[in-house]
């Protein structure tokens, strides 16, 4: 039996698995797809193989490379509706908004329930392909060669220095990662889907001597560019972000797609790609038992303190946007801060 024959095989008798692969990918759409392949060389067993050897995946989907969203467009379109809520594949052009005028700053200028705030986005280039379609480590490395070149040129607070994975000591390692800055390699189900192939080659994170704007290179994505800090002030660090994005495409093209926005490995990060997380103190709401339904309201997500399946720590919860697509960046941005402020009054009211 082919590999893909055989994901095919466990996926369709999977009778509990509740992801959203498995709510789409139906017998129809694997024999439209089964012998279709990328120019990269992708297939649909690359796009898949996570989803099923993970059958308790909430989406189960990753894109090969870029162009998978075209390529496999019924199963992605599918599965990306579902999961941005949105009645078809619309995403606006950017809109970082006016950031000398957001009309917001600290959310918590008390210090009082806001530990840290963070803003992330996605970045991939288009020549290169995705982790289940890399087939060697001279890839990884151009890729890691081409954006240091761009990053090498930031000046001012945005000027840092590229710290690779490969000569970093595991204490260094561990210490970046206990700190909320570096990603980790425990995933399972970035690890089935390639993530984790010749690691830690090509790897890395670049960032400022204060660890405020922070590059994370061939993680999940090609590129990850962050912004945080201490505190609640959402406006500093998102008009962090938008600055070292805006100078960054001055230098680098990235892949974007008409009515998908920027397009990422994973279907869930597609659009804006932005995620704006506060780390914030909500023991009340937790005891209580109310704080997931309250997020689920407000289209926010709580996560665990050391993030994506982790657990809360000290009743601090990681709260960030759920939509990435189908709004602009100031919109994602203006619908985590309503939803933050409404959680710190609920909390307070409690
Ligand atoms: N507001 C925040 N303050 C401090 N650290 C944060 C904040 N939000 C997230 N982090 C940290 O960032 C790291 C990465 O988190 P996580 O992997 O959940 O999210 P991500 O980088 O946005 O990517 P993805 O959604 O693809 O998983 C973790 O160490 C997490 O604790
Ligand atoms: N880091 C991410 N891309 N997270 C979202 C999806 C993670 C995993 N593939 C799942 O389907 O549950």
């Amino acid at each position: 039996m082919s590999e893909l024959a055989d994901l095919w095989a466990k996926i369709e008798g999977a009778k509990d698995c509740k992801s959203l692969l498995k709510k789409y990918l139906t017998k129809e759409l694997y024999e439209k797809y089964k012998d279709t392949k990328t120019s990269l060389g992708g297939t649909l067993a690359d796009c898949i193989r996570s989803g099923c050897l993970n059958l308790d995946s909430g989406v189960g989907l990753y894109a090969c490379d870029p162009e998978a969203y075209t390529v496999f467009k019924d199963l992605f379109d599918a599965v990306i509706k579902d999961y941005h809520k949105v009645p078809a594949v619309n995403h606006p052009q950017p809109d970082f908004g006016d950031i000398n005028n957001l009309g917001f700053g600290d959310l918590d200028p008390d210090g009082k329930m806001i530990v840290s705030t963070r803003v992330r986005v996605g970045r991939s280039h288009n020549e290169f392909a995705f982790p289940p379609s890399i087939k060697s480590t001279e890839q990884r490395k151009q890729m890691e060669k081409n954006t240091l070149e761009a990053l090498n040129t930031l000046e001012g607070e945005l000027a840092g220095k590229y710290y690779s994975l490969e000569t970093m000591t595991k204490d260094e390692q561990k210490q970046l990662i206990e700190d909320h800055f570096l990603f980790k390699d425990d995933d399972r189900f970035l690890r089935d889907a390639g993530g984790y192939s010749f690691w830690p080659e090509g790897r890395g994170i670049f960032h400022n001597p204060s660890k405020t704007f922070l590059v994370w290179i061939n993680e999940e994505d090609h590129l990850r560019f962050i912004s945080m800090q201490q505190g609640g002030d959402l406006a500093t660090v998102y008009k962090r972000l938008v600055n070292a994005i805006q100078q960054l495409e001055k230098k680098l093209t990235f892949a974007k797609k008409d009515g998908y926005g920027y397009l990422t490995f994973c279907p869930t990060n597609l659009g804006t790609t932005l995620r704006a997380s506060v780390h914030i103190k909500v023991p009340k709401l937790a005891a209580a038992g109310k704080l997931n339904a309250l997020c689920a309201g407000l289209n926010l997500q709580p996560r665990g303190i050391h993030g994506e399946h982790t657990e809360s720590e000290g009743g601090i919860y990681d709260v960030s946007n759920k939509r990435r697509l189908g709004l602009t960046e100031i919109e994602a941005i203006q619908e985590m801060r309503k939803g933050v402020q409404e959680i710190m009054k609920a909390e307070l009211a409690l």
